[in-house]
């Protein structure tokens, strides 16, 4: 592993990059690129890279994913987005979606999973985010064995539910599942389905938390970090 980095040593301190090469996330950028490493150590038929964004209803993965994509370059890919406009659009399941989201229920991972497939295929950069999916292990299992890829990194943001509760009853969005007989069902579903893939990924090494409380730049703050830490290793070794 030393020798890779023998070269940066000039640049970098080497308690600094002992620091970096120790972070899962790095760890496994340093993988990712590795991998697909042409002769001159800079990739050449780059995977897309994939963080899944995490959080229970109202946590703020919308709101952090805008500002990640803005600054960093990510495409946002919200998997409720998604669902909403196939439900909106003159689709066969447009009825069966609306019925699931308004009570708070996840739908089939097949609809969900062609939807986001379609999105990372027309993405404009080949660094995705996918905001508020998996949603249950049913659903990571799924997308594994669909798009037969991982995700590189994990976010999870983690925030108590009456914070939640308030920030989705003033979200004033005019969504059919933003309401306290839907967003109980919702917290519900969270907490049996969706934490069970934050625990998965955290076995894994590539779940990130972040603690969801505060204004939203001190929140980005936090975020800000993880994503800093890649871009500065990916111009380390694109040298
Ligand atoms: N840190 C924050 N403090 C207060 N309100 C927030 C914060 N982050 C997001 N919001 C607001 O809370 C609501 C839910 O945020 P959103 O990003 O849509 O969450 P999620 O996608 O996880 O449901 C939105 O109205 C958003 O503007
Ligand atoms: O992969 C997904 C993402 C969303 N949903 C449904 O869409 C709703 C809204 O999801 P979104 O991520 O937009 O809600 P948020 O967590 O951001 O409030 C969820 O409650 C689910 O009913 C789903 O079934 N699968
Ligand atoms: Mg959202």
């Amino acid at each position: 592993m030393w020798r890779r980095f023998a070269h940066l040593s000039l640049s970098i301190s080497r308690t600094k990059l002992q620091s970096l090469v120790r972070d899962p996330t790095v760890l496994k950028l340093i993988n990712t690129f590795s991998s697909d490493a042409g002769n001159d150590g800079v990739a050449s038929s780059r995977k897309p890279f994939i963080t899944f964004v995490l959080g229970g209803p109202g946590s703020g993965k919308g709101t952090q994913c805008e500002k990640i994509a803005s600054i960093f370059g990510f495409a946002h890919l919200s998997a409720g987005e998604l669902l909403r406009e196939e439900m909106s659009s003159p689709s066969e399941n447009g009825e069966l979606i609306r019925n699931v989201i308004k009570e708070g229920k996840i739908v089939p991972s097949a609809i969900t999973i062609s939807l986001i497939k379609r999105a990372i295929n027309s993405a404009t950069s080949d660094k995705i985010l996918i905001d508020g999916f998996p949603r249950s292990e049913e659903n990571r299992i799924a997308f594994e064995k669909i798009i037969g890829v991982e995700p590189d990194l994990v976010i999870f943001f983690e925030c108590p539910e009456e914070e939640m509760v308030k920030r989705i009853l003033g979200r004033n969005q005019g969504r059919i599942d933003d309401n306290m007989e839907t967003i109980r069902k919702r917290l519900k579903v969270f907490e049996d389905l969706n934490m069970p893939v934050v625990e998965h990924y955290s076995s894994k090494g590539k779940v990130h938390k972040i603690t969801a409380t505060g204004t939203v730049d001190e929140i980005f703050e936090r975020v800000r970090q993880v994503f800093a830490s890649l871009r500065y290793l990916k111009a380390c070794l694109s040298f």
